[in-house]
């Protein structure tokens, strides 16, 4: 699908995707602030748009920012409704343990996916269709290999 949806952007920063193809556009912070460890905080970044009905955006951590410094996103993916026209905010959280991390102005620090989302309409019923996984979640496929999963060892 290479259809291009125009999001309507208020700013001093355009949300730049990094590579053509890439999912996530960057989100910059507009402050300078240190998380000590484990501290979290709501993160400005400058930024309102206005999506088309029928779509949302998702706040979502960088990985290169959590794999070396432990810096996530609390709520990740954060919700950016259709309708929300105040300043995109990022929940960052610092998961060091020891070590603090000092966000700098236009730093990104976290990435903005924008994805259609269905409008649908909530059916109450009976019963279910049943299905082949039926209720069975939360590791019932067991934690390793696919074959120790099927003879039930998840050592
Ligand atoms: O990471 C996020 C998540 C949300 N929002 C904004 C856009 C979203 O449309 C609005 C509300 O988000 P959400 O529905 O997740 O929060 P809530 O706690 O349910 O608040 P509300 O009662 O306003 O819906 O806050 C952000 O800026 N960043
Ligand atoms: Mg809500």
């Amino acid at each position: 699908m290479t259809e291009i949806v125009d999001v309507l952007f208020k700013g001093s920063h355009m949300p730049e995707y990094a590579h053509p193809g890439d999912a996530g556009a960057d989100l910059i912070s507009t402050e300078r602030l240190v998380l000590a460890p484990g501290q979290r905080a709501l993160v400005p970044t400058g930024l309102s748009i206005a999506l088309p009905e029928g779509f949302a955006a998702f706040v979502v951590p960088r990985s290169g920012l959590a794999a070396r410094h432990g810096i996530t996103v609390v709520n990740s993916p954060g919700t950016v409704d259709a309708g929300y026209r105040g300043e995109i905010k990022v929940t960052l959280l610092n998961t060091d343990s020891s070590e603090p991390y000092t966000v700098e102005p236009g730093d990104r620090i976290a990435q903005l996916i924008v994805m259609p989302v269905p409008r649908v309409r909530f059916v109450g019923v009976d019963e279910l269709p049943e299905s082949v996984r039926g209720a069975g979640g939360f590791g019932s496929t067991g934690y390793a290999s696919a074959a120790s999963a099927q003879t039930g060892d998840t050592a």
